[in-house]
């Protein structure tokens, strides 16, 4: 399979495309980025790098951190998580607070904005925001194998001073008593939020959920291979909030999106892939990132619901 003339070609594509959705304004960083552009990277599980159009072009990752984050909780309090947080999709918008009041304070899951604020609380576990900051930074770096890894200070400032709903959010679960740290855990989440990758880094941090929780590069477990496994699942269903049912009709792995435009997708045993381009859909999703993989679903006949022989 030419993975290389397969992206060249989705490339062309999506850099022709005219509609192209709309950037993120409610972060005002993130309005500022051009819409024109697209990249994506494939590193595959023996591997082989491919990458094309602005792969190598940092961008904000926003709640694809969501992922990397809860590796990180379930690594400091294991199962435990699950009392505070819950593993269904919410059907609804990415900030939205209404499931909130009829549940108690939990959370759907953790990759909508108020399950992944928890999981910034439990990762800080009563610690100081700078020195959580810096581990899920180091975190970074070592999955993307990668020091160039930086958090952008102004998307970063820019959302603490916009983030009223995520600091309501906060707020609110801390009266049902499932909130700690409110203002350090909020530091925590706006900066993991504007961490600042490329496609192609992007897409080599994946790389544990492709090889069963293990680091390719060092060998070592960064989760254990049934958490990988539930890590992908929950992107699958979770990953694209009101938008995931969808995804997975449409591309069929796991997949979890930011408002900067990225996605990261996991073909397990197969690839990493990130995409990215600026412009969202109506649900927070990129638009061509969406498009993109479902471009490469088909032509690669990656999808966790085909079997192995007919990728
Ligand atoms: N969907 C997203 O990427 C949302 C993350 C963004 N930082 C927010 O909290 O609003």
């Amino acid at each position: 399979m030419d993975i290389q003339r397969i992206i060249d070609a989705i490339t062309a594509e999506m850099t022709a495309a005219q509609h192209r959705g709309k950037a993120a304004d409610y972060i005002p960083a993130l309005a500022r980025v051009d819409p024109a552009q697209f990249g994506i990277a494939v590193v595959m599980a023996d591997g082989r790098v491919f990458t094309a159009g602005d792969a190598r072009t940092c961008f904000s990752i926003q709640s694809i951190s969501k992922v990397f984050a809860l590796s990180m909780a379930l690594g400091k309090v294991g199962a435990d998580l699950w009392t505070r947080v819950g593993r269904e999709p919410s059907g609804s918008a990415f900030n939205s607070v209404v499931q909130l009041e009829h549940e108690g304070g939990i959370p759907r899951n953790p990759f909508i904005n108020a399950g992944a604020i928890v999981v910034s609380d439990v990762v800080l576990g009563g610690g100081e925001p700078r020195e959580t900051i810096g581990d899920i930074l180091r975190f970074l770096r070592y999955l993307a194998d990668d020091d160039e890894v930086q958090i952008d200070q102004e998307v970063a400032s820019s959302e603490a001073e916009t983030g009223f709903r995520n600091i309501a959010l906060a707020n609110y679960m801390k009266s049902f008593g499932n909130m700690h740290n409110v203002e350090s855990a909020l530091k925590v989440y706006f900066h993991q939020c504007a961490l600042s990758m490329t496609c192609l880094q992007l897409a080599m941090a994946g790389r544990y959920l492709v090889h069963d929780g293990k680091h390719p590069g060092t060998g070592r477990q960064v989760v254990t291979a049934i958490r990988a496994r539930r890590i992908n699942a929950l992107m699958l269903t979770c990953g694209h909030y009101d938008g995931s049912g969808e995804f997975a009709f449409r591309v069929g792995i796991p997949g979890k999106s930011g408002v900067g435009g990225g996605i990261i997708a996991i073909v397990p045993g197969e690839a990493s892939i990130a995409v990215w381009s600026p412009g969202l859909n109506d649900r927070g999703n990129s638009l061509l990132g969406s498009l993109a993989l479902e471009r490469l679903s088909e032509a690669t006949g990656w999808s966790v619901f085909n079997p192995p022989g007919a990728r």
